[in-house]
């Protein structure tokens, strides 16, 4: 593995020789911010994406994390949705159930997923109450600048175009300051996945 990198607050960037390299070290990550959280905080509150992340992760269902993560104590969020059932074969929630929720011992209680039963627009005001009463109970923490929540981990994939979770460059959601979750309407990637997944429901704002 490379590092580079080095701007003051930016983070750092790893580069793996391997995909195998790439999960061993993203496994490695998550589980070491899990165990810090919930040392500090007793839970650990991530949110998770679709594409390519939960295949990435697919370590975390094997030993040595299967058994050494405290599961009990994690709280899951979505990044972005798609407007699709839950059990369709584009939504993000199947997808992460289906390759790593289902295969550890997380609470079901403890799995915040987006409504599919209401239309989009209820289901984002949903999910933005949801996870304030969240923050009031600090499950999730908040941001010390702002009122916004502050997940302890964010995994996001990086289209090819720069987009993150369902926000695209220059896209008019990118605009929104007053909503927490919001209902995309426009969004290009409706093209990429097909007319099934039309819209899609992002997380905006995380300081
Ligand atoms: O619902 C989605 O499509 C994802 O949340 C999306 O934001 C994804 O993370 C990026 O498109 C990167 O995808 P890859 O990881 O497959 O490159």
């Amino acid at each position: 593995m490379a590092l580079s990198g080095g701007h003051k607050n930016r983070g750092e960037l790893r580069v793996h020789e391997s995909l195998d390299e790439l999960k061993t070290d993203l496994a490695d990550y998550i589980a070491e911010i899990s165990e810090a959280s919930v040392k500090e905080r007793g839970v650990f509150a991530i949110a998770l994406s679709g594409g390519s992340l939960i295949g990435l992760m697919g370590k975390l269902c094997e030993a040595p994390y299967n058994k050494t993560v405290d599961w009990s104590k994690w709280y899951i969020f979505w990044a972005d949705e798609r407007v699709v059932a839950k059990n369709h074969a584009d939504s993000n929630y199947k997808l992460a159930k289906d390759g790593l929720l289902s295969k550890v011992p997380v609470i079901p209680s403890h799995v915040h997923s987006i409504n599919d039963t209401v239309s989009a627009e209820e289901a984002a005001d949903e999910y933005e109450f949801a996870i304030r009463q969240l923050v009031k109970t600090r499950v999730v923490s908040v941001s010390e600048i702002s009122d916004c929540p502050k997940f302890d981990l964010i995994l996001l994939g990086l289209g090819p175009d720069g987009h993150v979770a369902s926000l695209f460059p220059n896209h008019s959601a990118l605009n929104e300051k007053e909503e927490w979750v919001t209902f995309i309407t426009d969004s290009p990637n409706r093209h990429r996945r097909g007319s099934h997944s039309p819209c899609l429901l992002s997380i905006l704002h995380q300081t």
